[in-house]
């Protein structure tokens, strides 16, 4: 649905900023596809080059097999009908109600008063607003005001939504509710979603596919039960970290020295990650059971990311040469990640 190649963007001034460099990324029809970053890399001008409210200096923006870098203006307005936007502060026009607001667009498409009620009726039931259609912004919480930006994004029927930090304004219960009503549009009107945050927990809740930027480039990309279960960059890592504990408690680290190589007569500490299926298997158990060892659990977490269950343990496992060998050897054949995070003496 959405194909970037090779994007930069330059913003040309007494010192330019290379705000892209070089960002190519594919959107499939019909997800919800998160782009995270901290403050500065180049979240809002990666979106805003989707629907050239920032043109690129260089690259491809496909959207819907159209190519939009090279459009005229008149074809440029066309082909933005089919991209609606919203945006952190909602930029509603103060002076128009709820329903003005949303036939905004329409108006401005020269369409008649009852096709305009036609569109605008169901958009206000959509987005839970029927009884609020009489009233102004001023009166409106940041949700509700959220939801009318949602409802006017939707007002031309658009295949593609962009988010530009949707719910950066709105409060943690707030947030989760526009959360929902997002994934409630992508699943009712097979809309394709991108959006841009910095906060995890967002893509956590309802994207399908992750990119991470960083610095004008793409730095990973891909499914987000795989960027969360095996981040590869530090600021990945960060993220995700953000959202779900994954280290050692600080308390437990200080009480015993690590060491990052085996040690003679050591307990290993070892981080097992558990996904889907794996969840639910009785891994300590069996450990315990088929091998000589005792087994101590210094962390657990369990958490849920879009329905597949998703564990950390942290273990300490304590017997002779042997029995550890057999116990890792073990692990390693299950269906889990074991990561090996150091060794304490047996004396600590
Ligand atoms: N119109 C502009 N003119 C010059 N520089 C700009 C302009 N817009 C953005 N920048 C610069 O481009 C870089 C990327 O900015 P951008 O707003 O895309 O980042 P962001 O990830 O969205 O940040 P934030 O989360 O803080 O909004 C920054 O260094 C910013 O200062």
């Amino acid at each position: 649905m959405i194909k970037l190649t090779n994007v930069t963007k330059t913003y040309v001034g007494k010192n330019d900023v290379h705000a892209l460099k070089g960002v190519s990324l594919t959107v499939e029809p019909g997800e919800i596809y998160g782009i995270i970053g901290l403050s500065g890399a180049g979240k809002s001008t990666l979106i805003r080059c989707i629907n050239m409210l920032e043109k690129p200096t260089e690259g491809s923006v496909i959207v819907d097999g159209q190519e939009l870098t090279s459009l005229s203006t008149d074809k440029l307005r066309e082909a933005r009908k089919k991209i609606g936007m919203i945006f952190q502060h909602f930029n509603l026009l103060s002076s128009r109600t709820v329903y003005d607001n949303i036939a905004f667009p329409l108006e401005l498409e020269g369409r008649s008063k009852q096709e305009i009620e036609q569109t605008i009726t169901p958009l206000l039931e959509l987005v839970g607003l029927t009884d609020k259609k009489y009233h102004y912004p001023s009166q409106l919480s940041g949700g509700q005001k959220q939801r009318v930006g949602i409802a006017r994004a939707l007002a031309n029927n658009p295949e593609v939504l962009l988010c530009d930090e949707a719910t950066s304004a709105l409060d943690p219960q707030t947030t989760k509710s526009i959360l929902e009503l997002l994934q409630d549009v992508n699943r009712k009107l097979k809309l394709t979603i991108v959006l841009i945050t910095h906060e995890m927990h967002v893509i956590k809740e309802i994207c399908h596919h992750v990119a991470v930027i960083e610095n004008g480039l793409i730095i990973e990309q891909g499914k987000v039960i795989d960027v969360f279960t095996n981040p590869q960059s530090a600021t990945a890592k960060e993220f995700v970290g953000s959202v779900i504990s994954t280290n050692l408690p600080e308390e437990i680290i200080r009480s015993f020295s690590l060491s990052p190589v085996p040690i003679p007569n050591s307990n290993i500490i070892a981080r097992l990650t558990f996904l889907g299926e794996s969840a639910n298997d009785p891994v300590i158990a069996s450990l315990i059971r088929c091998f000589d060892v005792d087994v101590s659990i210094l962390f657990g977490n369990i958490d849920y990311i879009q329905g597949n269950p998703f564990g950390i343990l942290i273990i300490s496992i304590s017997g002779n040469e042997d029995s550890l060998k057999n116990t890792m050897d073990y692990l390693n054949n299950k269906n889990l990640k074991v990561e090996v995070i150091g060794y304490v003496s047996t004396n600590d």
